[in-house]
């Protein structure tokens, strides 16, 4: 197995080394730079590129296709996927800038409306409606997955979100003073650096970064990318592949291309639409969506507005019965209406479902302009979920010993620390666990917290081994190499086994996903490419993972079925975990039960029952994804048809004409259709589990974050500060899930495992 050292330290550190580590053998292949075949002739010194991959505002100009390897049709994009390429179609809309006096009576104004703002937030503390959401609801669970790592971390990203409020705030008094059109907001036509206004202190210092690179990437994502050494930080805005479509320009959800009607109520899309149904999908394991869900949490977290004290907003009456009265509700509120006759919410006579709007950021560019999300953890493949996105959070996850994470010790056997914060799970009774990590939504689902703990025991285990080797290294070092190592080896499963079983080989190709090979270097990077994660990716594409879950977690014993545990028994109540067996009988369960099909089908133990704890009803994920699209922006599923190249829809019965009636009993038109229904309801593409649309979306991300990380493990030395040796990458590329599982399960259960964790035994590939 695996055991490398690093090869560019400090004199002295070198020094020590020397003996340790020598690097005879270097089999020094550089890997070519992938070159696209354009076989269409994109002229003008254009690239040949995917659809998706070429920025908005230049796609928009560009109407000369391409066809790109494997012989899908592409664009010839004149900045390729260079998101820096600053060019805007200025001839039809001209450049707006703000003059002194306009400044001034938008600064007033912003004034204003803060102070009704905060003295509305008070009124609304104080009064005696259900303003508040209480522990116990399964809505109080939801926000849970919005937690706060501490007291610190809320009063941080508090901050930061409020002044990304003024600034959105500003824009609207900006907007209505100068006649603005949404299309000039949504093309960023307003260029104007605020920050040496006085509405400057709401812009974001940019990180100070030293002149020679730092050999390890930081926790928080800074300094990444030398030009833009914010991109990709934790507590930074989403980026976009198309402009937002809100109502207002700004941050007013979208409404109905007809009229401008409301568009139809989520729940009512998730129960007309998506219906429990067992549709396995044998080729592939349950691992498939288990470590998919990991992985987002890896990369992407918003965070929902909380009262300015932490306390949680409620946007219902307290027996749910309908929405509180607009004139007692939060400005974040969103409540998701009910309709009388909902089949399953009637019965509990439940009208309203609580949902609060995601916070902002403040924007890079820190303009006016729409309102941007935050993602509250780093955007990159950094392992944050493990060692958290603040250096704080780090420091308590450390035991600061031998390199190595704290755990907690249950009978010999080593679990993720226990969490004293009384809000992370349901109970926190005696004999009951509950868990933290780099990531505040660890307990969600048990079998989350059991990838959380492979991880965990993977970077003591190379702590561990590494301490062995180099005796003289003290903790520092220990951590910091083994961080380095077991980040590797997860953007290894990212893209070796994850991506291939997800997208297909062909897709792996036309976006240059793969890994080089052997003793390779990659010299792919490009510190024109935004990693950071796409709205489009979080608020929708990459939450098709919710059609995979099956709400039945079989638990084998030794020969037979031992138990089916129901998931929202195990949601925010992981004490299993405790249980001697139950680590692999949960390993076990996930490497060979296979995966629910993504489709429309879709467990009630996420659309009725999720975070029920006691109760008899829970919250539904269908509604809330679709509700979340609407909170962020997002444009509707036509328009990504046609980003992605495909012809957009005219009709309903273009969906079939079963769903297609379904659809047009529910929106007014066809280009209403929200991004996550009209997504999962596509035909699978070629070679792919998903649909075209979310199959190049979620490409498209992992492209940015290959290409987009100047830190990824297998860039090259004069890239990469913290390179690995030719000898290290080979064996670095050897890792695979199955090895992660082996060697850091119990092995009471566990004694065998396919070579490719995600496809099921037997299945090839
Ligand atoms: C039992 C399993 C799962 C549960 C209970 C669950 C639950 C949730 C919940 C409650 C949210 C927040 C919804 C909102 O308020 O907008 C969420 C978000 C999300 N989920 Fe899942 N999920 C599960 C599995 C998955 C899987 C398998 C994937 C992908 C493969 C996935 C991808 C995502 C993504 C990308 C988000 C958005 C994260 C963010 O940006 O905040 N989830 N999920």
């Amino acid at each position: 197995h695996v055991v490398v050292e690093q090869n560019e330290m400090s004199p002295t550190q070198h020094d020590i080394i020397r003996d340790v580590f020598i690097p005879e053998n270097q089999h020094f292949t550089p890997a070519p730079k992938h070159m696209r075949p354009a076989l269409g002739r994109c002229t003008d010194g254009a690239e040949c590129v995917n659809f998706v991959s070429c920025p908005a505002h230049v796609r928009m100009a560009s109407k000369q296709f391409c066809e790109i390897l494997g012989g899908s049709k592409g664009i010839c994009c004149k900045s390729g996927q260079n998101h820096t390429d600053p060019s805007k179609d200025q001839s039809q809309h001209p450049i707006l800038r703000l003059d002194i006096g306009a400044l001034r009576a938008v600064c007033r104004k912003v004034r204003q409306e803060l102070m009704e703002l905060r003295s509305r937030e008070i009124q609304l503390l104080l009064s005696r409606e259900s303003t508040i959401l209480h522990p116990g609801s399964a809505s109080y669970s939801h926000y849970r997955n919005s937690r706060r790592f501490n007291t610190d971390e809320m009063a941080q990203v508090s901050h930061m979100a409020s002044r990304a409020m003024e600034i959105a705030i500003a824009t609207r008094a900006f907007k209505e003073r100068e006649g603005i059109s949404n299309t000039q907001l949504e093309l960023g036509m307003i260029d104007e650096d605020l920050s040496q206004t006085p509405l400057g202190h709401n812009c974001v210092q940019m990180p100070l970064c030293p002149i020679s690179a730092e050999k390890y990437r930081r926790i928080d994502g800074s300094c990444n990318n030398r030009l833009y050494p914010n991109w990709g930080i934790a507590l930074s805005p989403y980026s976009r592949l198309l402009p937002p479509d809100y109502q207002d320009g700004i941050w007013t959800p979208r409404t109905s291309k007809i009229n401008s009607e409301v568009l139809p109520s989520p729940r009512l899309i998730s129960t007309t639409i998506f219906y429990e149904k067992d549709v396995p999908n044998n080729d592939y394991t349950l691992l498939l969506m288990q470590f998919g869900q990991l992985l987002s949490h890896e990369i992407t977290q918003s965070l929902d507005f909380t009262f300015d004290n932490g306390s949680a907003i409620s946007c219902c009456l307290q027996d749910g019965t309908d929405a509180l009265p607009i004139q007692h509700r939060h400005y974040a509120c969103m409540p998701i209406e009910i309709p009388g006759n909902d089949q399953f919410f009637g019965v509990f006579n439940q009208r309203c479902m609580n949902f609060v709007r995601s916070i902002l950021s403040p924007r890079h560019d820190c303009s006016f302009g729409y309102a941007q999300q935050m993602n509250k953890v780093t955007h990159f493949i950094d392992g944050s979920s493990i060692y958290g996105s603040t250096p704080e959070q780090t420091g308590e996850l450390r035991s600061f010993d031998g390199g190595r994470l704290k755990v907690f010790y249950d009978f010999g056997r080593e679990l993720l620390p226990l969490t004293k914060d009384a809000d992370a799970c349901l109970t926190m009774e005696r004999g009951s666990a509950c868990f933290t990590s780099g990531d505040t939504r660890t307990n969600q689902m048990i079998t989350l917290v059991v990838m959380h703990t492979i991880f965990l025991r993977e970077h003591n285990r190379v702590a561990g081994i590494l301490q062995h080797l180099n005796p003289h290294w003290n903790d520092e070092r220990l951590f910091w190499e083994a961080r380095q190592i077991v980040v590797a080896k997860m953007q290894v499963v990212v893209y070796k086994e994850f991506l291939p079983t997800l997208l297909g080989d062909l897709t792996m190709e036309e976006f240059d996903l793969h890994l080089a090979k052997n003793y390779e270097y990659s010299f792919e990077y490009d510190e024109r490419v935004e990693p950071s994660v796409i709205n489009e990716f979080a608020a929708a594409a990459y939450r098709f993972g919710h059609s995979m879950v099956n709400g039945l977690l079989k638990i084998y014993g030794p020969t037979k079925t031992e138990e089916m545990i129901f998931i929202p028994e195990i949601m925010f109540y992981p004490s299993r975990m405790r249980m001697r067996t139950f680590l692999d009988e949960a390993l076990t369960t996930l490497t060979t039960e296979p995966i629910q099909d993504v489709d429309e089908s879709l467990t009630e133990a996420l659309t009725n029952y999720m975070f029920r704890g006691g109760n008899p009803y829970g919250v539904d994920l269908a509604a809330f994804n679709i509700q979340r699209g609407r909170d962020h922006g997002l444009r509707a599923y036509n328009d990504y048809r046609e980003l992605v190249g495909m012809s957009r829809y005219t009709s309903f019965e273009h969906f079939g004409p079963n769903i297609g009636n379904k659809l047009s009993s529910l929106y007014k038109t066809v280009d209403d259709v929200d991004l996550w229904v009209g997504g999962l309801l596509e035909e699978k593409a070629a070679g792919s589990i998903l649909g075209q649309t979310f199959k190049n979306i979620i490409a498209e991300q992992f492209s940015r974050l290959k290409k987009g990380d100047r830190y990824f493990f297998e860039n090259a030395p004069n890239i990469n500060p913290g390179y690995f040796s030719p000898d290290q990458l080979f064996e670095l590329r050897k890792a695979s899930m199955s090895r992660l599982i082996c060697d850091n399960s119990d092995g009471i259960l566990l004694a065998r495992q396919a070579s490719n964790a995600f496809r099921k035994p037997g299945v090839p590939g």
